[in-house]
Parts: C-alpha cells; sequence; structure tokens
C-alpha cells in the first residue's frame, strides 16, 4: 500500500494540534517553531518513491536463536526479539529523553556540554561531538527536522548537576550495559555466520566506542517542498552495528531492491541496522542498510539509537575495499561533507 494524504477531517484534527504545537514549543529550536507554509513534497516525494506501509515486512530475528542469513544478506536490517532488555527500562529511557527535550531551547543549550552535546538541524557531528553548524541558520534549505543529544557511554561517569539529566544519564548508563552485550551477542554470531577469523575479528567491534544519540523528531505541520520535511535524509550509518529504539509513533523507512518500507513501530522490539564497517568486515557479503526518517505530520516522535564502531586503530581488511581503520574513514566523510555536501562513504575505499 502506498502512504496517502490524509482524509480531510484527519488533517483538520492535524492543524488544530499543530497550532497547539507551534504555541508549546518553546523547548523547540527557533526555525522548528514557525512553520513554512507551501504546499506539497512529502507526497511529491512519495509519488515518486512509493512506500510500503501496511505489513511489516523487516525481518525478525531472535535473539535466543540468532538466524541472521538473509536479514543481513538481503536486508541490512532486522526486528530484535527476545533481547532481554527489560520493557521498563525502554519505556523508561524514552520517558526522561521527553524530560530533557522539553526543557527550554536555552537550557538545553547550557547544560548539555561536554561530553555530552546537544545539536539540532543536522545529525552530522565534528570530532568532537559538536553538530556541524546550524547556528543562525533558520533559513537553511537542507536543515534536518530533528534535535539530538549525542552521550559518549565510555565517558558518562562524570559529575552533573542538572538533576533531570542527572537521572537520565543514570538511565543511560543502564541502558548502555544491556546495548553492550547486545551488540557483542549479534556480531560473534555474524562472524560464525560469516566464518571469519573470530580472534582477528575481535577488535573490528569495540563496546568502549558505543555512543548513544537520542532523537526528538518536532511535528512538521506543512508540506513544505523542501528538504525541510524530512527527519533525516536517506543515508547509511558508519558503525559496524546500529541498534534503535523508537516510540510509537513510527517515520523510520528503509530501502530494499530500490523501494522503500516503514519499519512500523512494535512494543518492546528493537530495530537492528548494519552500518558501513559491517559491510566492509563481511566483504560485500552483509549490507549497510539505506534509510531516512519521515516527521510526523501533528506528533512529535522519540528515538534512541545505539552506535558500535571498530577499536581504535582496528583495521579492517577485505578483497573488496583497501585496508583502512574506522578513523581513516571517518576523516574521509568529514572531508567529503566538507567538500562535496555529503558523505560519500565506502565507495572511496574500495579496491
Ligand atoms: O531515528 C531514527 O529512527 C533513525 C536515526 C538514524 O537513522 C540515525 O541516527 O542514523
Ligand atoms: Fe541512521
Amino acid at each position: 500500500m502506498i502512504i496517502n494524504k490524509q482524509p480531510p477531517a484527519q488533517q483538520e484534527d492535524d492543524d488544530l494540534r499543530c497550532s497547539e504545537k507551534k504555541m508549546a514549543s518553546e523547548s523547540y529550536p527557533p526555525p522548528f517553531r514557525s512553520l513554512p507554509d507551501s504546499t506539497q513534497a512529502v507526497d511529491l516525494d512519495d509519488q515518486v518513491n512509493p512506500v510500503h506501509d501496511s505489513e511489516d515486512p523487516i525481518p525478525v530475528v531472535d535473539l535466543q536463536s540468532l538466524k541472521l542469513g538473509e536479514a543481513c544478506e538481503f536486508w541490512g536490517i532486522f526486528r530484535l526479539v527476545n533481547h532481554g532488555v527489560p520493557p521498563t527500562l525502554l519505556t523508561q529511557l524514552r520517558e526522561h529523553a521527553k524530560m530533557v527535550f522539553s526543557l527550554p531551547f536555552e537550557s538545553k543549550q547550557s547544560l548539555i556540554t561536554n561530553p555530552l552535546s546537544y545539536f539540532w538541524g543536522t545529525p552530522a557531528l565534528i570530532p568532537s561531538g559538536a553538530a556541524l553548524s546550524t547556528k543562525g541558520s533558520s533559513t537553511l534549505p537542507n536543515i534536518n527536522w530533528v534535535e539530538g543529544l549525542n552521550v559518549p557511554l565510555a565517558q558518562l561517569s562524570f559529575q552533573i548537576d542538572n538533576p533531570i539529566i542527572a537521572s537520565f544519564s543514570l538511565v543511560l548508563e543502564e541502558y548502555g550495559k544491556h546495548l553492550a552485550r547486545l551488540a557483542t551477542t549479534i556480531f560473534d554470531a555474524m562472524v560464525i555466520n560469516l566464518g571469519l577469523d573470530p580472534i582477528e575479528s575481535k577488535s573490528h567491534l569495540s563496546n568502549s566506542t558505543g555512543i548513544v544519540r537520542v532523537y526528538r523528531y518536532p511535528p512538521h505541520c506543512s508540506n513544505s517542498s523542501s528538504a525541510s520535511a524530512w527527519g533525516m535524509g536517506v543515508h547509511t550509518d558508519s558503525s559496524v552495528l546500529s541498534i534503535l529504539n523508537q516510540d510509537e509513533v513510527g517515520g523510520l523507512e528503509v530501502l530494499k531492491d530500490n523501494e522503500w518500507f516503514s519499519v512500523n513501530p512494535i512494543p518492546n522490539t528493537l530495530i537492528v541496522n548494519l552500518g558501513d564497517m559491517m559491510q566492509a568486515i563481511s566483504d560485500d557479503k552483509y549490507k549497510s542498510v539505506k534509510h531516512r526518517v519521515k516527521v510526523n505530520r501533528s506528533k512529535e516522535r522519540v528515538s534512541i539509537c545505539y552506535f558500535v564502531f571498530p577499536g581504535e586503530g582496528s583495521v579492517i581488511r577485505s578483497s573488496n575495499y583497501k585496508p583502512f581503520t574506522y578513523r581513516d574513514f571517518q576523516d574521509e566523510v568529514q572531508q567529503d561533507i566538507k567538500s562535496v555536501g555529503y558523505k560519500v562513504g565506502l565507495e572511496r575505499f574500495q579496491a
């Protein structure tokens, strides 16, 4: 089925909620408060790229009996069940995230400081963890409709004065331990599946590199014809693995065989994405999945994404790529963003 325009009654309802949101939005970055008023775009895009959203086509993988082959080879994404993360922790985390995001914009800017960082308008960070500059960018055509927190998990045990942020980081610490366990279990199973040397592969996943990105996608009421209707544009993750905990709103879409599929929110399941590093480690047997995030007309969405990378200095060797480290990859990505304006990615390392 193709996502269509909403029926008129629904649209009126949404428009009403839209104006309520506009009034209650001092926590949003300023450009997300006043909304462009032109027409179409998301819908136009859907006519060009229809989205399948009726069924849930995403392969399901049970952590207790990890059958990964098809999901990793053909999709590069799967839904993880029986993962052992307590449902209360998943919910608690999102509730805490909502509390942090509902602080006034200016407070978030001043309170969320090193080693945490606060960004908005772009998910692309510079190595220090700060967002690529979006300051004063309310007119930027390619602004992403998202704000977020970057949390390097290894640096979490530091003194935080603000009680909301302090209790959030305690929950994050607990969550980080679970996610490190999941990433290791899944990666070890992938190594076996791919027939890779387990000793050599060990350094290709380092839990000390784990970061969590917490996102809030404000509602986007208009169908502006700018790219601003996207929470996140089409991309692949640079990680080995990314593990997503999303709320009930939905909006994530993945590309398979040139078709877009919605990744429906299903309570207590996690979504595992394979990133560019995993594609290289597997010598292209596994796929780094292309995905994007659509914003909702009336509801804000919160998602929490864990990313894990190869250890510092760990060299990835394969037949399709020149040997490279994750740092080489990141340097290239930063350079490409500066020079061509986007991430070129693995192509740069092809043998
Ligand atoms: O929020 C989401 O659902 C996905 C976020 C994402 O793709 C990313 O952080 O790379
Ligand atoms: Fe992503």
